[in-house]
């Protein structure tokens, strides 16, 4: 990156076309590179500032060409990474090419961290090529198993129809990354109500469908890894199984699976599996593959979905380089998101981020905060380079994502489940059953996260409440009494 040495020795960004917009803004007379093992580039569309953190936009999947007609001097090499030397400050491509850079910034995203990795009735889902491949062989389903408690599970099994599906947690109640077990008492009646809502018109369209055939008879994705999914990911998709009822769903709660029997062992070791629960018609005997929970239940499905978190895809970068990495696996950077390898920058999934944060404010693997750290990343890159100091971004203040499962509108902010706080804290709640649910998370009479589902409209009041951190004791009950008007008294 803006380097005087002429091609075919480019000046080059890694990966994520948010950083390269801003680059190639900042500087129209240097060449930019983003390599990428990924035919398409996600861009972000109908971006809304919904509040002062809180952001709301579309991904839409673009040919890469887009990307080099709108800024002549970004430069698209469509091949993966195989090995950076970063003292000689190069990179390998997978089909041969060498590049030398100036900075670099590694966005190559994290991939699914799979239970029984080389189990071929074990799926994960990541980009379009895996969600395709899903839908494949759900299409060919009569059950299936998800196991995992955050965002894929959560949408996946209000999403599949026409199948049973057995979902196993490891906790309590559903939904553990995102909310506690009030909203999720909140959310299950709609596990259970027939689907009402009429499908919402397909923003996803550009779904690569060459290859979707490529894996009959084992339903493992290929390792080549995407783009990962975002926003609405399943909205392009025909989510059914091959029967013909709606939601059909069983929770095995504070379980993990301790084994995974593929058909011919099952049988040779005299087994017994349980039939779907509370399911009299269920007659089928032998299914693909069999799992065996800790709590002793074993059951037959079709295939299994590893929806269980995500590992960032470091290795490709890690021989001979000395990168620092964080407990999750990631490259720390710190708050200028630079890694510990000089010229290197890091930004989304990949990166640990290390430095002291906001007391409100965590790292999740979502892609508003990809968005927000390939944007500050470029930022930090540009102002190094001029030899500019540069402030800590506005929305690394509080951590806010909007989202929407079971199809209310999901609100995050701050600690909203009081992530990291001493005992002291204390919750609120207001609920109203099938209509909204309201939690905020207070703690010296300060809000420091609040849970919204539904139209609460409550989001910037709460923003700017728990970023102001002003002191709410006299309010007691009152600050969720519906019958007050809140946002007169703050806004
Ligand atoms: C099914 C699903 C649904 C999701 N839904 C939401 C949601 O509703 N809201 C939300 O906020 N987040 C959601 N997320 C999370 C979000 O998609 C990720 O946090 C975000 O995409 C991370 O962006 P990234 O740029 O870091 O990585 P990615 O989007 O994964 O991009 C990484 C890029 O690097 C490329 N790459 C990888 N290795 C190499 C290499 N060696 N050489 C060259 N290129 C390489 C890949 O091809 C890819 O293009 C979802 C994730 C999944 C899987
Ligand atoms: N609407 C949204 O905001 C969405 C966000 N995402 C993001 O995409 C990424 C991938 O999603 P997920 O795979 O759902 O990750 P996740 O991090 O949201 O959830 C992983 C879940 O798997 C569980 N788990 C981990 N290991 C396990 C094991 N061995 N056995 C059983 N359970 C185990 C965890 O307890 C957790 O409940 C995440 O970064 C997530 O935040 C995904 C879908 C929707």
């Amino acid at each position: 990156f803006l380097s005087l040495i002429p091609p075919p020795t480019y000046n080059k960004v890694h990966e994520s076309s948010i950083s390269c917009h801003h680059l190639a803004t900042e500087f129209p007379s240097e060449d930019i590179l983003l390599v990428t093992a990924s035919p398409v580039i996600k861009a972000v569309t109908n971006f809304k500032q919904v509040s002062k953190t809180l952001e709301e936009f579309d991904v839409e999947e673009q040919p890469s060409t887009m990307l080099e007609k709108r800024y002549p001097n970004i430069k698209v090499i469509e091949s993966g990474v195989k090995q950076l030397k970063s003292q000689e400050h190069k990179i390998f491509t997978e089909d041969g090419k060498q590049c030398i850079y100036e900075k670099l910034c590694l966005c190559a995203g994290a991939k699914p961290k799979l239970i029984f990795e080389e189990n071929p009735y074990v799926l994960g889902i990541r980009d379009t090529d895996s969600a395709q491949a899903f839908q494949n062989h759900l299409a060919k389903a009569e059950r299936i198993a998800v196991v995992g408690n955050g965002g894929i599970a959560l949408e996946l099994v209000y999403e599949i129809e026409g199948c049973e599906v057995l979902w196993a947690i490891k906790d309590k109640a559903i939904g553990n990354t995102f909310f506690d077990a009030g909203a999720a008492e909140f959310l299950i009646p709609k596990l259970t109500a027939e689907k009402l809502e009429t499908a919402i018109a397909c923003k996803r369209t550009k779904y690569t469908t060459e290859g979707c055939e490529k894996e009959e008879g084992s339903v493992a994705a290929a390792d080549k890894l995407g783009t990962a999914l975002g926003p609405d990911w399943h909205e392009g998709l025909h989510l059914k199984g091959t029967k013909e009822f709606s939601h059909k769903v069983h929770i095995e709660t504070l379980c993990e699976i301790k084994k995974i029997y593929l058909q011919q062992e099952f049988k040779q070791l005299q087994k017994t599996s349980l039939s779907f629960p509370k399911d009299s018609s269920d007659n089928q005997n032998l299914w693909p593959v069999y799992m065996e929970l800790t709590n002793g239940k074993i059951y037959g499905c079709d295939f299994i979905v590893s929806a269980t978190g995500v590992v960032p895809n470091v290795k490709p970068f890690l021989d001979g380089n000395n990168f620092t990495l964080g407990e999750d696996g990631g490259l720390k950077v710190d708050k200028h998101m630079h890694s510990s390898v000089a010229d290197i920058y890091a930004a989304g999934d990949i990166c640990t981020a290390s430095w002291e944060p906001s007391p409100v404010w965590q790292q999740m693997r979502l892609w508003t905060q990809a968005r927000q750290m390939g944007w500050y990343a470029a930022k930090c890159m540009v102002a190094d380079f001029l030899g500019e100091s540069i402030d800590m971004d506005f929305s690394f203040e509080l951590f806010a994502h909007v989202t929407k499962f079971f199809n209310y509108k999901v609100v995050l902010l701050g600690k909203y489940n009081a992530q990291g706080l001493d005992l002291d804290h204390e919750l609120m709640l207001r609920c109203t059953k099938g209509q909204e649910y309201v939690k905020v998370v207070m703690q010296n009479g300060r809000m420091m996260g609040a849970v919204l589902i539904g139209e609460t409209d409550l989001e910037e009041t709460f923003e700017n409440l728990i970023l102001n951190q002003m002191d709410l004791s006299a309010y007691g009950e009152d600050l969720l009494n519906p019958n007050v008007d809140i946002e007169d008294y703050f806004d």
